[in-house]
């Protein structure tokens, strides 16, 4: 990769490997995600997305590979680079001593293209006082003036690590709205990294799953949802071992039934039951969150490779 590539991607990643020792984060990933919409990316506890974000945004050097944020190499990002990158993770870090409107001040003076009606929009779904420590605010409302101020100064990318973890049911209702107008107003892509299904499946254009490093899914939401079925079944005894089962995710008898949740099978996967014996079945989709639950937990059991 070249700096001259002119990339449709706004981030592009190739072959890109983190060690931290003898623990592998990210193993020869290649990601390129395009401009624009929002896109969601999912993987269970240690599969490498903070890892990733921290390579992306410079502030971590790869162990191999190579990582392009807004067609910049990550590791020689310049400041007006940043300028154009907004980022919010879950600790909603402002300095605890400031009123609201003295952070406010601080930012429109900081950032060129602050846009001081999308900031009005976001915070307008909060009770935030400008007179207000930023100490007293609670963490739902350091969460929407974050977001306010990052969505103020109008980046091209923004990059959302875990950025409802806390919040109550309004609070993360009204951080999506937020997110969904800015996204749809602004022109801006954003990259959320969550691990509630319910609210990717609210504002997601794209899935990524992430497993122990590696790229496992990049599609519409939907798309991924359409790859699991439930199937339940009528089988006598045990059933079928669970190993020669074509595409299991999990395995469940419930008051006699077999359930399986199963990847990428057709109509075939009927006649595997009808060949093991069963008496009755039927399939049928399966949430977002099933599909992707099921997904990582079958791989996580298994043991972790160095
Ligand atoms: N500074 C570090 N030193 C050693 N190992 C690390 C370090 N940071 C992360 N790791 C390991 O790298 C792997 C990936 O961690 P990372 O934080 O990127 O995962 P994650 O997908 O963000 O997880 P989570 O969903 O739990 O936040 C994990 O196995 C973690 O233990």
């Amino acid at each position: 990769m070249t700096d001259n590539v002119t990339s449709d991607c706004i981030i592009e990643t190739v072959a890109l490997t983190k060690r931290y020792g003898d623990k592998l984060a990210l193993d020869h990933l290649d990601l390129r995600i395009p401009r624009g919409r929002i896109h969601a990316i999912v993987g269970a506890n240690g599969a490498g997305k903070s890892t990733l974000f921290r390579i992306l945004l410079g502030f971590l050097p790869p162990t191999s590979g190579q990582a392009r944020i807004l067609g910049r190499d990550s590791q020689q990002l310049r400041p007006d680079d940043r300028g154009r990158i907004g980022f919010v993770n879950e600790e909603h870090t402002l300095p605890g001593w400031m009123t609201v409107s003295a952070v406010i001040a601080m930012q429109r003076d900081q950032y060129p293209r602050w846009n001081q009606q999308a900031f009005d929009e976001v915070i307008g779904h909060y009770q935030v006082l400008p007179r207000q420590k930023i100490s007293q605010l609670s963490r739902g409302e350091r969460a929407g003036l974050n977001l306010a101020l990052v969505l103020a100064q109008g980046p091209e990318l923004l990059v959302l690590d875990e950025p409802t973890l806390g919040l109550d049911v309004v609070a993360k209702r009204a951080f999506l709205e937020s997110l969904l107008y800015s996204n749809a107003a602004e022109d801006c892509t954003v990259i959320y990294c969550s691990h509630q299904m319910e609210e990717i499946e609210r504002v997601a254009d794209n899935l990524i799953i992430l497993e122990r490093g590696q790229l496992k899914n990049m599609s519409a939401p939907e798309d991924f949802c359409a790859r699991v079925t439930h199937w339940i079944a009528d089988v006598p005894f045990k059933g079928p071992e669970p190993s020669t089962i074509p595409g299991l995710l999990q395995l469940q008898r419930i008051d006699g039934l077999h359930h399986y949740l199963v990847l990428d099978q057709d109509e075939d996967f009927a006649q595997f039951l009808r060949a093991s014996g069963a008496r009755s079945m039927q399939s049928m989709p399966v949430s977002l969150d099933r599909a992707v639950n099921g997904f990582l937990t079958k791989n996580h059991a298994a043991p972790a490779r160095a």
